[in-house]
């Protein structure tokens, strides 16, 4: 599986932490930034990196802003793109197997490191269930496709 990561400057001490999560578990990825202190726009970062699952680049990815709003709304913008914003264990779980979300927002102003890693071991280890829950998405892929 390969990841694409991005950030912008309030989520830049997390997505390194995540970075560092990724090279532990020996999964593939891309950081395409921003990797700097100074402000930066949100959308400059999550929207190539939903583009790049969008078009099979990459798996998925994870992006991680202050709050992981901007970042998520930015993503969902692209289509094919789920992302979901998630700052709980539960949460990771049920995105996952429910929804078959291929990308994750987090806030780094709102969630800790260690939390954060649970998350995304989780949302990186949990399948999709299908059945109802792919009936459910396919009506969002069918709006989205009109
Ligand atoms: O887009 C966001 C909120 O929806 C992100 O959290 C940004 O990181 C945040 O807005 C950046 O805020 P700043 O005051 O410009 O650092």
């Amino acid at each position: 599986m390969k990841i694409v990561l991005a950030s912008d400057h309030g989520g830049i001490n997390l997505s390194k932490e995540i970075a560092d999560l990724l090279t532990e578990l020996n999964i593939e990825f891309e950081d395409i930034g921003c990797n700097c202190a100074d402000s930066v726009d949100y959308p400059d970062y999550g929207i190539p990196a939903a583009e790049k699952v969008a078009n099979g680049e990459a798996d998925r990815g994870i992006l991680i802003c202050g709050t992981g709003i901007g970042m998520s709304i930015a993503a969902n913008k692209v289509k094919g793109i789920r992302c979901a914003l998630v700052h709980d264990v539960f949460s990771a779980k049920a995105t996952r197997e429910h929804n078959d979300s291929n990308m994750l927002a987090m806030g780094e102003r709102v969630i800790g490191p260690g939390l954060a890693r649970e998350i995304v071991q989780t949302w990186l280890g949990t399948e999709f269930l299908g059945g109802r829950h792919a009936n459910r998405i396919g009506k969002v892929a069918d709006y989205e496709n009109k």
